[in-house]
């Protein structure tokens, strides 16, 4: 009988520090588990409204808690993510609109840059403290991700596409459908039905549930924690 091709989504918005973390093990993992990852840009803004959920820092206490447990999961996961100088101008007012816009026209044209340029806006705005809504940030996140001055061009040019806006849209309805109701959302497909799982700190059970090992945040740095 064939092996079931195992396979995970990741719903994520580049404005989640915690999705950061989920991203960067799920990339780790690609070569430790028979699974294939899919990136999934969504807006987090949309699956609050739709699942009529709240951000958590909105809750005092809980904003204080993630400005101590954040730091100590970037230590934890290996990741360089430092918090940011202004949290309410870079999460709230600016948003994440126009950066799920690049990351959106990124996959849609050049599918194989996603990761790459991800990552490249996470290092802006999570570990730089810059304004990832602005055209020269994404720019140089593009090229640090691997895009070319022409991809760039198009790319900026398909922000505004309205393929670009229904692929978003489209793909932060499928996470509701599924039952999101923050980032990350992952999702596994493991054989039997999509199994939804919220947040970076469920790796372990995520594992046990599609029988693959959990070698800790990091599987190929000996220091992990397990
Ligand atoms: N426990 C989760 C927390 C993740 C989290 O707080 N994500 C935020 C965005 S940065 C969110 O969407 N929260 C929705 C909620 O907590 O209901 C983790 O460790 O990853």
């Amino acid at each position: 009988m064939a092996a079931t091709t195992k396979r995970i989504e990741l719903f994520y918005d580049v404005i989640s520090p915690y999705t950061w973390y989920a991203f960067e093990v799920l990339m780790r993992y690609k070569t430790h588990w028979n699974v294939s990852v899919e990136l999934k840009p969504f807006l987090l803004g949309a699956i609050m409204k739709g699942s009529g959920n709240t951000p958590p820092a909105f809750v005092p206490n809980k904003g204080k808690y993630m400005m101590k447990d954040i730091p100590r999961l970037s230590r934890y996961f290996n990741v360089p993510l430092k918090l940011l100088s202004d949290p309410g101008k870079s999460m709230f007012e600016r948003g994440s609109l126009v950066p799920n816009r690049f990351l959106t026209a990124t996959d849609l044209l050049y599918p194989d840059h996603l990761e790459g340029v991800t990552r490249a806006i996470w290092m802006e705005l999570w570990n730089k403290d810059e304004d990832i809504t602005s055209a020269p940030i994404l720019e140089r996140a593009g090229k640090a991700g691997g895009l070319s001055d022409e991809q760039l061009k198009k790319i900026l040019g398909h922000m505004t596409e309205q393929v670009t806006k229904d692929r978003l849209k489209a793909y932060s309805n499928l996470a509701l459908e599924y039952g999101a109701f923050g980032s990350p959302t992952i999702v596994a497909h493991a054989g039997g039905k999509p199994m939804m799982f919220f947040g970076s700190d469920r790796f372990p059970v995520l594992a046990n549930e599609i029988g693959e090992k959990w070698l800790g945040p990091d599987p190929d740095n000996q220091k992990s924690l397990l």
